[in-house]
């Protein structure tokens, strides 16, 4: 019998990335995933078919939303078919036999690095540098055979990379986690959705926003995350970035006829299942 052909998911990263644990904590099927350097790599690597999903970070419960991506949700016109709630534990790593006072300079992802500050701050004479992954700084701290630098990745990481653990648990609160996105080229009418992420643009006068969301909330529609994306161009005006969910879906597209009419520019970025938050 013929091997069924694994699905293809754009990551940001490389193996033992976050996002990769996310790609497989996410999908039940074989899957394999497809390093892409940055967001804007791998929004590409959809757009051209090189994978048949991207999985994308979009906010973390420390550092906040990443607002790159918002931009690049509105540009690449995806479809959201899915979400994902990954607890985040970071650890800093560094060559075996080192010590925390040998270490000069700290290097990881931006985002990782936000979620460390609380230990990065008590740290003194360390310089903290940005990189492309955390995974991918775990990997140069090996190749590169770097004694005074650390990475700071998850557990996956320093078992692939030969690695040892310097501290466990850097991450500023241990309730930590990452909101991914699940992003296809075109929407899968099949999902039985009970969430909806979309934007749209009011007009700049008294209670536009406010009549919007009385919308949503006169049709029981629970509103779960509103974050404001400028429009380029035009100084202090905002696009409108909503995520939104309900019980019965005839709410949902009651609300939906009603905002229609009250809103510019509307653009439904997806309908899919909400996702739990587990701690562990
Ligand atoms: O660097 C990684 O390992 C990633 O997958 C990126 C990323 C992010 O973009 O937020 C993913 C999850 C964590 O929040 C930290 C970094």
């Amino acid at each position: 019998m013929a091997k069924k052909k694994k699905l293809k998911i754009a990551i940001q990263g490389i193996t033992a990335s976050f996002h990769e644990v996310a790609a497989f904590t996410y999908f039940t099927e074989a899957i394999e995933t497809v390093e892409c350097l940055s967001f804007h790599q791998l929004c590409e690597s959809l757009k051209h078919g090189y994978s048949d999903y991207a999985v994308m970070a979009i906010e973390n419960s420390i550092a906040g939303s990443i607002l790159p991506n918002y931009f690049l949700l509105q540009d690449y016109h995806f479809s959201i078919i899915g979400e994902l709630y990954l607890p985040i534990h970071m650890n800093l790593l560094a060559l075996p036999g080192t010590k925390l006072s040998d270490i000069k300079t700290i290097e990881s992802h931006p985002m990782a690095i936000r979620q460390c500050s609380d230990f990065l701050h008590s740290l003194n004479g360390v310089e903290i540098r940005e990189s492309d992954d955390t995974a991918l700084s775990a990997r140069r701290v090996k190749e590169l055979k770097l004694k005074n630098t650390a990475a700071i990745a998850n557990e996956f990481a320093a078992k692939k990379f030969g690695l040892q653990i310097l501290e466990k648990r850097i991450e500023t609160h241990k309730k930590n986690f990452t909101r991914f996105l699940v992003l296809a080229k075109r929407a899968d009418r099949k999902i039985e959705s009970n969430k909806a992420s979309m934007c749209f643009e009011v007009a700049n006068e008294v209670g536009s926003l406010a009549d919007a969301l009385t919308t949503f909330k006169d049709n029981r529609i629970n509103l779960t995350k509103i974050q404001s994306i400028p429009i380029i161009g035009r100084p202090s005006e905002y696009s409108i970035h909503i995520d939104v969910e309900w019980r019965r879906r005839k709410n949902y597209d009651d609300a939906m006829s009603a905002v229609m009419r009250q809103v510019k520019n509307l653009n439904v970025l997806g309908e899919y299942k909400k996702a739990k938050v587990e701690y562990k």
